[in-house]
């Protein structure tokens, strides 16, 4: 969900542009113009790096002037999970499971007290959903998620049916480089270029403060990794907005076909354009954050391979098998409901919970901001 002020950002810009036309137009919100908004409160909500629960809240269009002047029409029917109930044995088995998902989605599922926790909003998790950890859960999550991979691996449509989700980034990143180690093909390592964006004019101290080496392991969020790893049958998820009327967007899913030196060549598996080979090239991302007083420039392919992707992440996707790898619990809003709700049907989810002090057998965190709805 984007911030507020990005609504009101266009806000000003449609009054403004109405305005010159007839000054009453500014007056109005968005200058009159009907703008339809689509959105769950119950997801995951802006993110505010660096922030708490308040600044979240804040930061949602709830609390916008704007707000005040919407009309909510709201959606009922869970279209994802009612496409695949045949029987009537599955249509019960999914009304259950629609019923457990928004009990999730509201904060109402029965909360269980742990000890030691000063939180009460953990849960349990239905054990038909639980993945035996196993000597390796790692292992135990690809084979619940990725089962025959060694025959399918190259199987369009039996990756983009899959993957395994998980909260943060690190988790994404070793879970994907598994998977990889597990299929035939010789890697290609793709490093990237990085830079400071006017560099030419910083001075020598701040240039030693922030060496290439630095830049090198900053990552996450929408940024490709400095260092690459593909196999020919991949799946890759596309980060940026390479070519939105054709479906080539950020978000869309691939699997890479060929790896060339300059030039990599995937298959598009989602959106419009399904089948459909294209070439990508390495582009240049210009990553701002607060966190860094400068501007940084990387030269990349704006892909990232997605057996594994964080929750945020998966949030509007459909998988007919998801794997939710909870290595820790989730430490957000909404995302244990964006986790769970993924999946097409109750026989698509696998959950691992790892609990090494033996604390929450079964159970894991959410959290549901009810100031929000
Ligand atoms: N009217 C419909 N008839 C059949 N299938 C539908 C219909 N509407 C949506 N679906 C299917 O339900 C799934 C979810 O739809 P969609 O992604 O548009 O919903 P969403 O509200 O954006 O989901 P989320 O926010 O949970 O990601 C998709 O697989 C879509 O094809």
């Amino acid at each position: 969900m984007s911030n507020r002020i990005c609504f009101e950002a266009l806000d000003r810009t449609i009054r403004d542009i109405l305005g010159d036309v007839c000054g009453s137009k500014r007056e109005r919100n968005f200058g009159g113009v009907t703008v339809v908004l689509g959105g769950d409160f119950r997801q995951t909500l802006p993110v505010v790096p660096g922030s708490g629960k308040h600044e979240t809240i804040s930061a949602s269009i709830t609390n916008s002037y704007l707000w005040n002047s919407c009309i909510i029409l709201k959606l009922t029917s869970n279209m994802r999970l009612s496409r695949f109930a045949d029987t009537d044995e599955e249509k019960e088995r999914t009304a259950n499971f629609a019923n457990w998902l928004l009990s999730v989605r509201n904060g109402a599922e029965h909360s269980v007290q742990i000890s030691n926790s000063q939180e009460f909003e953990w849960i349990r998790i239905p054990e038909s959903f639980l993945i035996d950890p196993g000597v390796d859960e790692t292992k135990s999550t690809i084979d619940a998620t990725y089962p025959d991979l060694k025959s399918m691996y190259m199987d369009a449509s039996y990756l983009r049916q899959r993957a395994i989700v998980t909260p943060k980034n690190d988790a994404v990143n070793s879970l994907n480089e598994s998977v990889l180690d597990l299929i035939p093909g010789n890697k290609h390592v793709y490093l990237s270029a990085d830079s400071v964006d006017g560099s030419d004019n910083m001075s020598d101290d701040l240039r030693g403060i922030y060496p290439t080496e630095f830049l090198n392991n900053i990552g996450g969020g929408s940024l490709p990794c400095h260092r690459l790893i593909l196999k020919v049958g991949a799946p890759v998820m596309i980060l940026q907005n390479i070519d939105q009327p054709n479906g080539i967007c950020n978000g869309t899913r691939a699997v890479v076909t060929a790896l060339g030196r300059r030039i990599i060549q995937v298959k598009l598996i989602t959106g419009i354009s399904t089948n459909k080979h294209i070439c990508i090239p390495r582009i240049l991302f210009i990553h701002k954050t607060t966190a860094f007083p400068f501007v940084m420039r990387r030269r990349q392919f704006p892909v990232r391979l997605c057996y594994a992707m964080t929750i945020n992440k998966s949030q509007g996707q459909s998988l007919d098998m998801v794997g939710l790898y909870l290595l820790e619990p989730i430490f957000s809003h909404g995302q244990l409901y964006v986790a769970l709700s993924r999946t097409t049907s109750p026989n698509g989810l696998k959950i691992l919970i790892v609990d090494q002090d033996d604390l929450y057998k079964g159970c894991t965190k959410n959290i549901v901001y009810r100031e929000i709805f």
